[in-house]
């Protein structure tokens, strides 16, 4: 079976974008084995509400009864008095469902949305996850999730609620009397039509400012907070707290602008919408009806019970907007993870043999109008250490970060030992390709954790002897429980020995393709001599490729592969291209001046 055709079939995969048309439609389907639990939620809310107008209406129709001339009707009034308690019992019942039901149903949603996040999280590209930062994710996944809370479990039952009551509490009031049910309307009325002047050109002018200067006042805040430590270090405190202090200022004016427009406004639907004025128009509006005698007295009563109701739905839509903006928002945020496409896993793997590996024609770009990588051919023979080597940006990292998958190429392809890493699964791509870089993951775990990650049923010795491979072993056994210490509660590591850790668990991974990035080794002489030794101790049969850094490894390399603007430019011995005196040579002249105590031939 010929393993790489139908990689090669595709092997213009698409860009690793963002964009995923599945990504609306994921939430919405997320969300439909939920629909009969949103409609009980809704059902009872507004049943619940409803039957909390009886014991209004109750008191209305004690009102009438008893103010009525002639006998009372004891039966009539204890009647009432039971349909009003009951109308009360049955709203306990039916909102308390609801808000239990919504409740429940809110915590299977955020269940579901986490496993859902979890779940893609761990199936998009490394690469993608090593570009955002820990706490963004984490963020997204606690914190976001939560923030949906008055989106599921509080905003449908609730938004209907308060369009459903004043809407029947409207009907009743026509079947009394049609003119004083408008005149209970004229507070709503005049609020909505003070809605308007909040879109005027220069509301949104202001609104547009205003969030503007909250903007940045936010990001001259978290640059200030950055830099704190620079600062201290350097000096510039003045410096740092300008812009910080340009910002609040400029805020002063904007919000003064913004609240000179918006306070009349806001003060006015208020002021419609507050009991006293309602009360007032109702109070006005009823008298005169009464003076006139075309209105009974105690028809009044319903007008002063029901009238306040009726601007509920106004309020509601004020009230948890911000919850609910904020909502809106967390969703978009887990929306945006949920769409990130998934790195594709073959459903067949195939089996590679040996594990030589070939880059043919790859081609690569993080955007669509930016190629990193232009074509590179280059074949890695197993017991050769390669050195990548070239200017800052030539893509050496982008590179060698394509062979553990980190993302696929946009065109081409890599095989290792005859087989597209596309088409190996990714248990069997890690058997075969381990990988120390610059951005080093250590776990909340035992240092011994840490290292056997990979090889999890790994003995002690094992894992020792990688450590002593690696240059750490006595460094661990300094530490205050040894290779039990949990990293990150019981002790923190520097950047090279953090370094070093990764480094024997690559090594202890064992794998016949290993991949290293020199640079932050440079600054460590203790990590320079452990890369080096490992290199040299591991040459055998595995295929070792480096960023390589110091000019000792790249002399000690077998070949030596020039990067430049994202294509191979030079590629041989390290004598060979010294020889040739070409780009190489040149690189390695300045790169000798740039560090005249390197030991070079
Ligand atoms: N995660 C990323 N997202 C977008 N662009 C990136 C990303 N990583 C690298 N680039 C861009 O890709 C190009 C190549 O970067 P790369 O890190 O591969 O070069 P390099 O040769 O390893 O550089 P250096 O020696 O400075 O580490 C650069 O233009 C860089 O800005």
């Amino acid at each position: 079976m010929n393993a790489t055709a139908p990689a090669q079939a595709r092997q213009k995969s698409p860009p690793p974008s963002d964009a995923d048309p599945e990504a609306g439609q994921s939430m919405a389907r997320l969300l439909r084995p939920y629909g009969w639990g949103f409609a009980a939620v809704v059902v009872s809310q507004v049943v619940g509400a409803v039957a909390g107008l009886a014991p209004l209406l109750a008191v209305v129709e004690l009102g009438r009864a008893l103010l009525a001339p002639g006998p009372v009707d004891h039966g009539h009034v204890r009647a009432v008095v039971v349909v009003g308690a009951a109308g009360l019992l049955v709203r306990l019942l039916f909102t308390a469902a609801s808000s239990g039901i919504g409740h429940l149903l809110d915590g299977r949603v955020q269940l579901a949305l986490r496993r859902q996040l979890a779940a893609r999280l761990g199936r998009v590209p490394i690469g993608w996850l090593s570009r955002r930062r820990t706490g963004e994710l984490a963020k997204v996944v606690g914190e976001d999730v939560s923030a949906v809370h008055p989106f599921i479990a509080h905003a449908p039952g609730e938004l209907v609620a308060a369009f459903v009551v004043p809407l029947v509490s409207l009907v009743y009031l026509l079947t009394v009397d049609w003119r004083l049910t408008l005149i209970t309307l004229v507070p709503v009325v005049l609020a909505v039509l003070l809605v308007p002047l909040l879109m005027l050109p220069a509301r949104l002018r202001e609104q547009r400012r205003f969030d503007a200067a909250m903007a940045q006042i936010a990001s001259a805040a978290v640059e200030f907070v950055q830099g704190i430590a620079v600062v201290k270090a350097f000096g510039g405190a003045e410096r740092a707290h300008r812009r910080f202090r340009t910002a609040t200022e400029e805020f002063v004016g904007v919000f003064a602008r913004w609240a000179r427009g918006m306070a009349p406004i806001a003060a006015g639907m208020q002021l419609a919408l507050s009991p006293p004025f309602v009360l007032l128009v109702v109070l006005l509006g009823g008298t005169v009806l009464i003076t006139d005698g075309s209105l009974a007295p105690s028809d009044l009563l319903p007008f002063v019970l029901l009238g306040l109701g009726l601007t509920a739905p106004v309020a509601a839509l004020g009230h948890g907007f911000d919850d609910l903006q904020a909502a809106r928002r967390a969703l978009d945020r887990i929306r945006e993870v949920l769409a990130v496409p998934p790195l594709p896993e073959p459903e067949h793997p195939a089996t590679p043999r040996g594990h030589r590996v070939e880059l043919r024609g790859v081609r690569f770009g993080y955007r669509d109008d930016h190629e990193v990588l232009r074509g590179i051919d280059l074949v890695l023979e197993p017991g050769t250490v390669t050195a990548i080597v070239g200017p800052s940006g030539s893509g050496k990292s982008t590179l060698v970060q394509l062979l553990p998958r980190f993302f696929d190429p946009t065109e081409g392809s890599i095989t290792v030992g005859g087989v597209d890493v596309r088409e190996l699964g990714s248990r069997q791509l890690y058997q075969r390709v381990s990988f120390v870089f610059q951005q080093v993951r250590l776990l909340n775990a035992s240092v011994a954790d840490n290292i056997a990650l990979a090889v999890p049923h790994a003995g002690r010795e094992d894992v020792e002897r990688a450590a002593r491979l690696a240059h750490i072993h006595h460094r661990i056994l300094e530490l205050p429980r040894g290779y039990e210490t949990v990293l990150g509660e019981e002790t923190r590591l520097s950047g090279g020995e953090a370094q070093r850790i990764a480094l024997a668990r690559a090594l202890l991974a064992d794998t016949p393709v290993l991949v290293l990035d020199e640079a932050t080794a440079f600054a460590d002489p203790h990590t320079q001599q452990a890369v080096r030794h490992a290199l040299a101790t591991l040459r055998g049969e595995r295929t070792l490729v480096v960023i390589a850094h110091r000019l000792e490894t790249i002399a000690d390399a077998d070949t030596v592969v020039m990067l430049d603007g994202g294509a191979v430019v030079e590629h041989g011995a390290p004598a060979d291209l010294l020889a040739r005196d070409g780009r190489f040579a040149a690189f390695w002249r300045s790169q000798r001046t740039a560090i005249p105590t390197e030991v070079t031939r």
